[in-house]
Parts: C-alpha cells; sequence; structure tokens
C-alpha cells in the first residue's frame, strides 16, 4: 500500500463503532451514540495539502508556530479539506518529524473559491477557502495582457464575496496605463511592479490582516512577486516539497505563506490554476460589490440582466436620463461587461 492511501484505510480511533454504548438509568432518554467531542482539539490552518496528508499550522503554547502533518478522520473522508480551511486536529499535536495529528472537523468558511472545471472534471472543485482578497497579476506585456481574463477572475471573486486588487507587473516592457484604462472605473487597488522597483512595501500593507489568494497566468511574474514579497517562500526555484520534504517541485501545488516579518495574514499561491470556476456565478453577488449602483438597481424589474439591452432597468434608465455621475457611469460600464463575461462564460477558447 502506498504511503498516501492510509488516510481512508487507517483505524480510527474516534470511530464511533469503537465507543461502547454504556446503559444509564439516570437519563432521560436513552443514549444511542456517544459521539467524541474531541474537547482537546486545537485549532490550525491548512497551508498546503498533498494526496490526503495535510499541512496544518497550530499555534504553539509559547506563541509559536507549529507546523503538523496530518490525516483527516474517516468521518471526513468525503469532505474536501482544503488551502486556507480552518480545522480542529487531535492527537499528537508535537509537530516533530515523523508524528501525525489528525483533522476531526473543519470549520464553516467564509469564503470558496472554486477551480473551473476541466473537460475531465465533472464538478466544480474548491482551491482555496476562507480568503478575504485576491491579488489579480497581469503583465504589462510577455505575456501580453487581456482584459478578458482579468474580468473572469473579478467575476469570481465579485461572486465569491472576495475583494479584488490589481497587480500589473513587467512595467519596464511597456506602459501599463493603455490597460489599466480598463479598470478604472472599478476603483479596486492597483500596484505597478518591475524588476527592480516592485513595491513590496505597499503591497505588503495591502496584505497586513488578511489571506489574500495571488492568480495569474504563467509567465507574468507572480513567482517573483511572491518571492520578493514574502521572503524565504523561494517560490520556483528548486523549493523543497513542504509536505513530503523529497525536494518534489511544488509549482503546481496551491500553498499559504505567512506574511511574516512582524505583519498578520496569509500569501495564497495558486500556480496552474488558469481560472476559477463561474460555473454558478449570481449575478446579485456581483452588483452587491457595486453599493453605489445596487441602490439605484434596487428599483429594477425582477431577474433584471442590468445589459444595455435590458428593458425598465433602472441603471441603464438613470445613465440614459444623465442621472449618473461620471465615476458611476464608468461604473456601469465595467459592472455591464463583467454582467456580460458571466453570461457567456460558456463561450469556449477563453
Ligand atoms: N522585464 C521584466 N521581467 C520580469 C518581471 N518580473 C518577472 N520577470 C521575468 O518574467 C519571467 C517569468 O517570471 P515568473 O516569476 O517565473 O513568472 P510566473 O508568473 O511565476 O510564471 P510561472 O512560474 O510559469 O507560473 C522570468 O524570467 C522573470 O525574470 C518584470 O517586472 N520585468
Ligand atoms: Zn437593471
Amino acid at each position: 500500500m502506498s504511503w498516501w492511501q492510509e488516510d481512508d484505510e487507517d483505524e480510527d480511533v474516534y470511530d464511533e463503532s469503537t465507543v461502547r454504548v454504556r446503559p444509564n438509568p439516570k437519563a432521560n432518554r436513552p443514549r444511542t451514540k456517544i459521539r467524541p467531542k474531541h474537547e482537546d482539539a486545537a485549532t490550525g490552518r491548512v497551508y498546503a495539502v498533498d494526496r490526503g496528508r495535510y499541512r496544518v499550522t497550530v499555534d504553539g503554547t509559547g506563541g509559536d508556530r507549529v507546523e503538523l502533518s496530518c490525516v483527516r478522520a474517516r468521518e471526513l473522508r468525503r469532505q474536501p479539506i482544503v488551502n486556507g480551511d480552518r480545522v480542529d486536529v487531535v492527537g499528537d499535536l508535537s509537530g516533530d518529524e515523523g508524528t501525525l495529528a489528525r483533522i476531526v472537523r473543519i470549520t464553516e468558511r467564509s469564503t470558496v473559491l472554486r477551480r473551473s472545471a476541466d473537460d475531465t472534471d465533472d464538478v466544480e472543485r474548491i482551491v482555496v477557502a476562507n480568503a478575504d482578497q485576491l491579488l489579480i497579476v497581469v503583465a504589462a506585456a510577455n505575456p501580453e495582457p487581456r482584459a478578458r481574463l482579468v474580468d473572469r477572475y473579478l467575476v469570481a471573486a465579485y461572486d465569491a464575496g472576495i475583494s479584488p486588487m490589481l497587480c500589473i507587473t513587467k512595467t519596464d516592457l511597456a506602459d501599463p496605463e493603455p490597460f489599466l484604462a480598463n479598470f478604472a472605473g472599478l476603483d479596486i487597488p492597483v500596484f505597478r511592479s518591475r524588476t527592480g522597483l516592485v513595491p513590496v512595501d505597499e503591497i505588503r500593507e495591502a496584505l497586513d490582516g488578511h489571506e489574500t489568494v495571488f492568480v495569474g497566468h504563467s509567465g507574468v511574474g507572480k513567482s517573483t512577486l511572491v518571492n520578493a514579497i514574502v521572503p524565504g517562500a523561494n517560490r520556483a526555484t528548486g523549493h523543497v516539497n513542504v509536505v513530503t520534504g523529497r525536494g518534489r517541485h511544488t509549482s503546481s501545488s496551491t500553498v499559504s505563506y505567512p506574511l511574516g516579518g512582524g505583519s498578520a495574514g496569509w500569501v495564497i499561491d495558486t500556480p496552474g490554476v488558469r481560472s476559477f470556476g463561474l460555473g454558478h456565478v449570481d449575478p446579485a453577488n456581483i452588483l452587491r460589490s457595486f453599493t453605489d449602483l445596487a441602490a439605484i438597481a434596487a428599483d429594477c424589474p425582477r431577474g433584471c440582466t442590468h445589459l444595455p439591452d435590458a428593458t425598465d432597468c433602472a441603471l441603464v434608465t438613470a445613465e440614459r436620463e444623465g442621472r449618473l455621475s461620471a465615476a458611476e457611469t464608468a461604473r456601469l460600464d465595467s459592472l455591464q461587461r463583467l454582467l456580460e463575461t458571466f453570461a457567456t462564460r460558456s463561450s469556449p477558447g477563453e
């Protein structure tokens, strides 16, 4: 049996079938099951996942951070456990070499980001849980930036209730402003970066206290950025696999890095995730992020698409009658473009 399959086969000391049921004459109703409470459990955060092994950090007694290798309890075997998950762990919490703790509970997630299903998937898979920010990394040139791709990331972020930010790299190769003009109406933080002039302090300030997922097409300089922002991340430079320690390259798996340096927060790098799932996007979630426009859209008919051809759309009407400010008009343009992204999400080749 391969080492990573032990997970599901492990004899599980917390399995309910091993709990003896004793008669309890004092009880008003019969107890049929005694469910272990795991009162000694510690709560941690999943920062890497590899074939049935979960790497979890928990706070040590001395205020330090202890890194554990974990398997999951049998009762959780059908539930995905992903990067960013808050979990309760029991067992050996020393973090010593060769020890394994056990995940017994997954805390309810505040947000989820799903990966798009590819042709071989019949379900969308959760990539990251509990993130509250998404940093979209795009190059000014090489590779050429594509507004549609950024739009898709934005839709995924808004739909998930995650605040998007934009970092444009390689500004030494091309003027980023014409591309950035596409997003001017959105009013999201924008960072400009180039070799030797990475705005590390500015970005770290925006990340402090947050859990930020980094996304971007291959080659945009995302690894370069992660390494600059998180000293010691050592992304894509022959990094030893944090899960197995076997020297396998990590560039294909999602890993969380503590921001460190006195700052709270996590950087979650998601290499190989080309786009996030737009399969179940609710337009209402996107509109909700545009608070000023959402107030006007309260007067829209039920099921309004808010697109330029929508009948009786309060937003379209307000724009036509000149009741929107210049900023609101720009934001409506952006909103409509995002809603169109969603409306045409099934078109191939994007
Ligand atoms: N000119 C220029 N090149 C850059 C800049 N940032 C990164 N690069 C180069 O772009 C290439 C790709 O950078 P990476 O950091 O590996 O890009 P990535 O997005 O992580 O790509 P993958 O590893 O394929 O996911 C490398 O050769 C970098 O040296 C920049 O600001 N300007
Ligand atoms: Zn409308």
